[in-house]
C-alpha cells in the first residue's frame, strides 16, 4: 500500500473533499525554504500527520504541512517539507505526495532544495535553475520506477531528456531578481545523509554537476513519469569541499583544505536557505502568471 496508486488515490480524495479549489500548481520546498507558502492568499493548511498514508517530516526545517492557496491568480498547492532516501523512506514514499498532487490535477510542478557548490562559479545565496539533473540513486536501482509500473501513473520506460522545461527554466533565468545571481546548471542528487568526502566532490564534479543535494531527482522522475511540467530551482546554501587536498597528502607542508574551509552543517544551509528564501519569493510571484498556464506535457 505504501506509496501505492491506491494510497495516492485516497489522499487526492481526502484532499479534494476539503479544498476550496484544486492546485494546478505545486511547489515544493526545500531545507529552510518554508516561507515560500508565504506568497499564498486564502491559504488552508493540513498537517502531514492527517493526510491518509502520507509520511512524516523528521528533518529540521520540514514543517510537515500542505498549504494550499492562489499564488497570484492561479490555485497552488505548497509542500513546506519532502521526504529524503536517507529518512529510510522507499522511493515510493518520498514522491507520494508527488503523485498524490498529480492526482488532484497538477499540470506544473516546481521543485526547489538547498544545495552544495560544486562549480567555482556558485556561492552561498546563488541560484541554480536546474537544466539535467544526475540522478545517483535511481541509477544505482533506487529510482521510484522501479518495480512494477503501474499505468495510472505513467509508462514503464518515460524519457528523461526533457526532464526540466526549457520554457519554464528560460523564464526563471530571465526574472530571478539580480540578488540570486541565476545560471542554469546541473543538480546531482546523492543519497546521503554523510556530507560529500573531497574524493566524492572530486569526483561530482567529474560527472559534470554544478551542485549537490541529497533530494529532488526522485520527485522530478516521478513527476515526469506522471507527465508534469517541471522548474528545478536549487538555492545554493554552502560550498561543497573544494579541490585542493592533494597537497596535504605525502608531507606537502601545507595546512590542507580540511583547515581552511569550514565543513559543511545543517544550521548553515538552514540560515543561508532562510535568508534566499526572501530573494526566491519574489521569483515565484514573477512566475505565477506562467507557471499557472499550460496543461501536462
Ligand atoms: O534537498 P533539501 O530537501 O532542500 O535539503 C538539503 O539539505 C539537507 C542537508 O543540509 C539535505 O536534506 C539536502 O538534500
Ligand atoms: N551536500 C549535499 N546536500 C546538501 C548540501 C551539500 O553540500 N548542502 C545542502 N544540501
Amino acid at each position: 500500500m505504501e506509496g501505492s496508486y491506491e494510497a495516492c488515490a485516497e489522499a487526492a480524495a481526502w484532499l479534494r473533499a476539503r479544498l476550496q479549489e484544486p492546485p494546478r500548481v505545486a511547489l515544493v520546498c526545500g531545507s529552510g525554504l518554508g516561507a515560500l507558502a508565504q506568497e499564498l492568499t486564502d491559504p488552508q493548511s493540513f498537517d502531514y500527520a492527517d493526510i491518509p498514508h502520507f509520511p512524516r517530516s523528521t528533518v529540521q526545517g520540514h514543517a510537515g504541512r500542505l498549504v494550499v492557496g492562489r499564488l497570484g491568480a492561479g490555485p497552488c498547492a505548497v509542500l513546506q517539507g519532502r521526504f529524503h532516501l536517507y529518512e529510510g523512506y522507499s522511493p515510493a514514499q518520498v514522491v507520494m505526495p508527488v503523485r498524490t498532487l498529480a492526482l488532484l490535477g497538477v499540470h506544473t510542478l516546481v521543485l526547489t532544495n538547498a544545495a552544495g557548490a560544486l562549480s567555482p562559479g556558485l556561492a552561498p545565496g546563488h541560484l541554480l535553475v536546474i537544466r539535467d539533473h544526475i540522478d545517483l540513486p535511481g541509477l544505482a536501482g533506487r529510482s521510484p520506477l522501479v518495480g512494477p509500473n503501474d499505468e495510472r501513473f505513467g509508462p514503464r520506460f518515460p524519457a528523461m531528456t526533457d526532464g526540466y522545461d526549457p520554457a519554464l527554466r528560460r523564464l526563471a533565468l530571465a526574472l530571478a531578481p539580480p540578488e540570486l545571481h541565476a545560471r542554469p546548471g546541473v543538480y546531482v542528487g546523492v543519497g546521503g545523509p554523510s556530507y560529500e568526502t573531497w574524493a566524492e566532490c572530486r569526483l561530482l564534479r567529474r560527472l559534470g554537476a554544478d551542485a549537490v543535494g541529497m533530494s529532488t531527482v526522485s520527485e522530478a522522475a516521478a513527476a515526469r513519469h506522471c507527465g508534469l511540467r517541471v522548474l528545478g530551482l536549487s538555492l545554493i546554501t554552502n560550498a561543497a569541499p573544494g579541490d585542493a587536498d592533494e597537497e596535504e597528502e605525502e608531507g606537502g607542508g601545507g595546512a590542507g583544505p580540511a583547515a581552511e574551509a569550514a565543513p559543511p552543517g545543517h544550521e548553515e544551509v538552514l540560515a543561508a536557505a532562510q535568508e534566499g528564501a526572501r530573494h526566491l519569493r519574489r521569483l515565484l510571484l514573477a512566475l505565477a502568471p506562467r507557471l499557472a498556464e499550460g496543461a501536462r506535457a
